[in-house]
């Protein structure tokens, strides 16, 4: 099986967390659009969704589906994204997509996150995909230079600017041991928004898609 039939077999294995009368937060990425397509499909009476990113938002409505602002509703109570790497920890690596802020957000406002990616994302330790930072325009050098301090090495993702209006970099080389330390440490560079290491707010459970079927996960 392909990687997008795998990334499939996860999402539609999601569909078992959401229930009728349920606010659901959706992530963003290639797995989370297959997400959204089964609910689509399903039509399953949600109170509604709250979107990671644009992208999720218009696709949602694409499907006719409901998306609601997160300022006006309360905790939610099940949030569906991928992911670019998780670890045995359920901790991960996210924003491949630009979308870590946002994600973290929601992720942050859930009760339950289900992370669904296909099982070439199961790492026995984060740092191998380079960690996506969003940062404010105005401090980019410095970012830069003060991740070099912690060891990495940094490179501008080009072209890309997030729906906060800001910039990603994008970080190799960095020291994974203790991933809830360094997710903090980044996150106190001034001019740093926030990275895509997921160790504070971990995932509760993970779909794995793989040539067996689905591997489910929970913490
Ligand atoms: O964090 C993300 C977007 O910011 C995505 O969840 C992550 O990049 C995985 O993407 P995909 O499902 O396309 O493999």
């Amino acid at each position: 099986m392909n990687a997008d039939a795998l990334k499939k077999m996860a999402a539609e294995a999601a569909l078992a967390y959401i229930q009728p009368g349920m606010v659901v937060g959706v992530g963003t990425g290639s797995t989370t659009n297959f997400f959204i397509d089964a609910l689509g499909a399903a039509k399953i009476h949600v109170d509604g969704y709250v979107a990671s990113s644009i992208a999720t938002e218009n696709r949602l409505k694409a499907q006719g589906l409901n998306v609601l602002d997160l300022n006006s509703t309360g905790d939610i109570p099940v949030y569906v994204d991928g992911a670019d790497e998780a670890d045995p920890h359920f901790r991960l690596i996210k924003g491949g997509g630009a979308a870590l802020t946002r994600e973290k957000i929601v992720a942050s406002a859930a009760r339950l996150f289900v992370c669904i990616a296909d099982a070439s994302k199961d790492k026995p330790m984060l740092g191998k995909f380079p960690l996506p930072v969003e940062v404010i325009p105005f401090a980019r050098s410095f970012v830069a230079r003060q991740l070099v301090k912690l060891g990495g090495t940094p490179t501008l993702r080009n072209g890309v600017t997030t729906d906060n209006g800001n910039v990603i970099i994008d970080v190799t080389g960095l020291d994974f041991s203790d991933p809830v330390k360094m997710e903090a440490v980044i996150n106190l560079i001034p001019g740093v928004l926030d990275n895509g290491i997921f160790a504070h707010r971990r995932a509760d459970v993970m779909l794995f898609g793989s040539e067996n079927g689905v591997i489910e996960k929970k913490a």
